[in-house]
């Protein structure tokens, strides 16, 4: 497979009136172009720091990080912008729709600023919502709104999509959907997702599951096997 994106001795500092606190310590990483992989770690072991670094929309203290082989870490912050709008899909745990206007609405508006957008069409009937595409945040679930973030997230057409706990405020079975849609896209698109979770169970569907530990990235585990997320039980 090939390399999309290489991180060499990421650290990352923050600086709080006169404390400094290291909270990436050196990570060196790899991601191969269409992974599935999840993040796991104790809460502040440095995940989101990690994907925020990844997606651009941090920038690494020190360290060298190339995306396709071109470096990142040294750009300014206008090629940064072109980076996270062209490369990077973001879903978050709130979902951050638009309130006032429909699914459909809300994942154009992604199409809007982007370079080569997938169909809305296809993309809202991939994730399976569809036959919400009327309808406003307010009258869909969690799962289905979920669901329109990744979206929304995905029809830009970008390489990287970057999930920080996407399941973190869904029951089981909602998180099961929302999960399936993430696999779909990874599988009929070919995108690299990334997966930031507390939950073990989901590491189970992954490629490669990065352990983050106090700053590090204290081992990597390959699945020869990933399940699909209907096999996953939490
Ligand atoms: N902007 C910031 N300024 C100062 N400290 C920060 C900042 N962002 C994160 N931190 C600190 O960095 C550490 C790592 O945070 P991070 O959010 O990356 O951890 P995490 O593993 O994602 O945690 P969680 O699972 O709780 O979301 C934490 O101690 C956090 O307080």
């Amino acid at each position: 497979m090939d390399v999309l994106m290489e991180g060499t001795n990421i650290r990352k500092r923050y600086r709080t009136g006169e404390v400094e606190v290291e909270v990436l310590k050196g990570i060196d990483f790899q991601i191969f172009q269409g992974e599935f992989i999840v993040i796991l770690g104790q809460s502040g072991s440095g995940k989101t720091t990690l994907l925020n670094i990844i997606g651009g929309m941090t920038q690494a203290s020190s360290g060298e990080l190339n995306y396709k082989g071109q470096p990142i870490h040294s750009i300014d912050d206008q090629q940064l912008t072109l980076y996270r709008r062209n490369e990077v899909g973001f879903v978050f745990q709130n979902y951050n729709l638009m309130p006032n206007l429909t699914t459909y609405e809300n994942v154009k508006l992604a199409v809007e600023i982007a370079q080569n957008p997938l169909s809305v069409s296809d993309v809202l009937r991939e994730v399976g919502i569809e036959e919400w595409s009327d309808h406003f945040p307010s009258q869909l679930s969690g799962g289905q709104q979920q669901r329109v973030a990744i979206a929304r997230a995905i029809v830009k057409n970008p390489e990287l999509l970057l999930c920080d706990e996407p399941t973190g405020a869904l029951d089981i079975q909602t998180g099961v959907q929302v999960l399936k849609a993430l696999q779909k896209l990874n599988r009929v698109y070919h995108k690299t997702v990334m997966i930031i979770t507390h939950n073990a169970e989901i590491a189970k569907m992954a490629n490669r599951v990065f352990y983050l530990k106090d700053g590090l990235l204290d081992c990597v585990k390959v699945n020869e096997n990933p399940l699909d997320p209907e096999d996953i039980s939490w």
